[in-house]
């Protein structure tokens, strides 16, 4: 059977693998961490990593901090990181409207204070963050005031998410000029104790349903924040390791970009997963078999410590 194969990576292959890359892209949630604990081992292997000289990015859907935010999450949970090896989805969507879409005008962003922070730090100006309740009657809600600044309708992770943000949303939407953007469209979070809460997809879903449009996504699998990585670091695709917990997001990048490709089982899915997918005999689930597997990224400390 040709294509990604799967295999337990342990013993003489770890140090084989990680010999035949120079920098390795680490998912965050379900992979270094889970919710406010690191996953045991993981800031170990990657002050290693970067011991060895290989060069360590951090590349996450979760649109909920800035990337100075991740990087003080980072070095209260013990891991040396610097804010340009960090790629979150607030700071990427910025950069995708900023440098693909050249937004002119506003943002009605259904998302975090960390968008807003990350938008205003390209000079982009939004509209909509925090609590948004409906008031008065429906009529009310299909004719609210809808600022004429607005170009873009931009969906993330968003706490505060409401029935009138996504009637705003759709809205605003109903002109077909306006960009619809969406982070990501992952199901679930994954937390400590391995527990979940729903994911920004719900939300993202949601105002598709409402909207009647697709949104365009920035976050995994679009190949888009790998290029992120690209325009800043001269990296060679053949000699970079992805590592995640998705099959959906983050092996599937991995596919999109032609990285080589390594499963944590301290996330979301499963090697039986990634069996089915390999079974399937479609070409396009073929792209979210790893070619890889460990139990936990804390698996590659003996080679690395070897
Ligand atoms: O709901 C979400 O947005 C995702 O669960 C979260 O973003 C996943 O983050 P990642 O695993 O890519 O770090
Ligand atoms: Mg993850």
């Amino acid at each position: 059977m040709s294509g990604p194969q799967c295999t337990r990576l342990s013993g003489a292959l770890v140090k084989q693998v990680l010999d035949s890359v120079d920098s390795v892209l680490f998912d965050c949630d379900g992979v270094i961490w889970r919710g406010d604990q690191a996953v045991p081992g993981a800031p170990r292997v990657v002050t290693l990593l970067k011991e060895r000289g290989k060069r360590v990015f951090f590349v996450t859907n979760n649109s909920t901090k800035t990337r100075k935010m991740y990087v003080d999450k980072m070095s209260t949970l013990g891991f040396d990181a610097k804010e340009e090896e960090v790629f979150g989805t607030a700071y990427c969507s910025a950069m995708y409207l900023k440098t693909v879409c050249e937004l002119q005008g506003k943002v009605y962003l259904v998302g975090s204070d960390a968008m807003r922070q990350e938008l205003e730090a390209v000079g982009i100006r939004q509209t909509g963050v925090g609590p948004d309740h409906v008031a008065g009657k429906q009529n009310d809600w299909a004719n609210v005031a809808l600022d004429p600044d607005v170009k873009a309708v931009v969906v993330g992770f968003d706490e505060h998410f409401s029935y009138m943000k996504v009637n705003r949303a759709m809205q605003y939407l109903t002109q077909p000029e306006c960009l619809f953007v969406g982070t990501n469209r992952d199901s679930r979070l994954p937390l400590e104790g391995g527990k979940a809460v729903p994911g920004t997809g719900c939300l993202l879903q949601a105002v598709e349903t409402a909207a009647q449009r697709q949104a365009q996504t920035v976050g995994k699998p679009n190949r888009f924040m790998f290029d992120c990585v690209a325009s800043k670091f001269s990296v060679d695709p053949a000699r970079c390791l992805m590592v995640g917990d998705r099959l959906d997001t983050d092996i599937m990048l991995g596919s999109n970009c032609g990285l080589k490709t390594l499963l944590t089982l301290t996330g979301v899915s499963t090697v039986a997963d990634a069996e089915a997918h390999q079974k399937s005999g479609c070409a396009e689930r073929q792209k979210m078999v790893p070619d890889y597997y460990v139990e936990s990224i804390a698996d590659l400390l003996p080679a690395l410590q070897g």
